[in-house]
């Protein structure tokens, strides 16, 4: 890592009481990067995410933003947007309002008509928050949290209760976001839009980092997978088996030659995928559903428990 970090977590530990909720958990993220926290329920990731913005003090172990404590909010606050995971608007204000406010409390200047245009919320400007969908004020909140551009941005289940069109525009509006050299913070449950955004991903488990690194190094040590269903036939007219060990998922006898679905793990997927189907080419086999792929990070988060 060569650039002074915007976050700088160093042996963080956030107790409730007698409970251990963060344990030790250390972790930088660079300037331009988006960062994924991710973990299982309950594994400490809005603890750790509360310190890191300043609404909570570590119990032991130090956080840094932009070199200075996130306590520290006139100095940090006008350079940090926050979209929570559960928005803090007071219903009496209008949607342009609510906006207007949070410019005022962070100092921060833009157009109004710029934000909420980039999460189609302009025919809502004159609204009142109390009458906005659950998914108009997820953007709302979005909207605020880009409001100015801020260096950092921290992004808590942005898409939650999203309909796809408007995932689509928050993570446009993301992207636009990263261009102008922001830095973002994601926690989501969604793993497929970390894998496909996160630059680098924590993987939180119990508390403690469990894992970090690229979606690539996440996933290397983990087998990739080819899915395929066989066709029934009498056994008599049972072809031979696949030549590699296929496992039956919910049905088949597991020679790979009657009805089921079957999986393959693999470590070399173009060799093996190859090798398949060659075998139901010269087998006159129809390999029906058909699938292989690499990892996913849904397969790095299943594994967490057996390690
Ligand atoms: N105010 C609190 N008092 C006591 N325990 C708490 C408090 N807040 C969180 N916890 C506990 O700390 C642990 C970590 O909670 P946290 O909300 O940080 O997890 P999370 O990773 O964000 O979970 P999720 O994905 O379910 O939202 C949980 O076991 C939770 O029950």
């Amino acid at each position: 890592m060569t650039s002074t970090p915007v976050i700088d977590v160093d042996r963080l530990n956030v107790s409730y009481g007698g409970f251990h909720a963060v344990r030790d958990v250390s972790f930088q993220v660079c300037p331009g990067e988006l960062y994924a926290l991710l973990g299982t329920n309950g594994a400490g990731k809005t603890s750790t995410l509360e310190t890191v913005e300043g609404h909570r003090s570590p119990t032991s172990g130090s956080v840094r933003v932009f070199g200075r404590s996130p306590r520290d909010r006139r100095a940090v606050r006008p350079r940090m947007g926050v979209m929570l995971q559960e928005s803090g608007f007071s219903p009496d204000l209008t949607v342009r309002e609510s906006v207007r406010l949070v410019g005022a409390l962070t100092g921060r200047t833009d157009r109004v008509d710029r934000v909420l245009g980039a999460v189609d919320l302009t025919r809502k400007a004159g609204t009142l928050v109390s009458q906005l969908s659950g998914g108009e004020k997820r953007r709302l909140d979005f909207a605020t949290a880009v409001y100015g551009t801020p260096e950092l941005v921290f992004l808590d289940e942005p898409t939650t209760g999203l309909d796809i069109r408007s995932r689509d525009d928050l993570w446009a509006a993301v992207d636009r976001l990263r261009e102008d050299g922001s830095t973002v913070v994601l926690t989501t449950h969604y793993l497929e839009e970390a894998q496909q955004r996160a630059d680098r991903i924590g993987l939180m488990h119990r508390g403690s980092l469990h894992r970090e690194g690229t979606v690539a190094e996440l996933t290397r040590a983990l087998p990739a997978v080819i899915r395929f269903s066989l066709p029934a036939r009498p056994p008599s007219a049972a072809a031979p088996a696949p030549p590699l060990p296929a496992v039956p998922v919910g049905g088949g006898d597991g020679s790979g030659a009657g009805e089921g679905r079957f999986v393959i793990e693999t470590f070399s997927l173009q060799k093996d995928l190859s090798l398949l189907l060659d075998w139901a080419r010269d087998n006159g086999v129809e390999l029906a559903d058909l699938a292989a792929g690499p990892t996913r990070l849904d397969d790095v988060f299943r594994a967490i428990d057996d390690d």
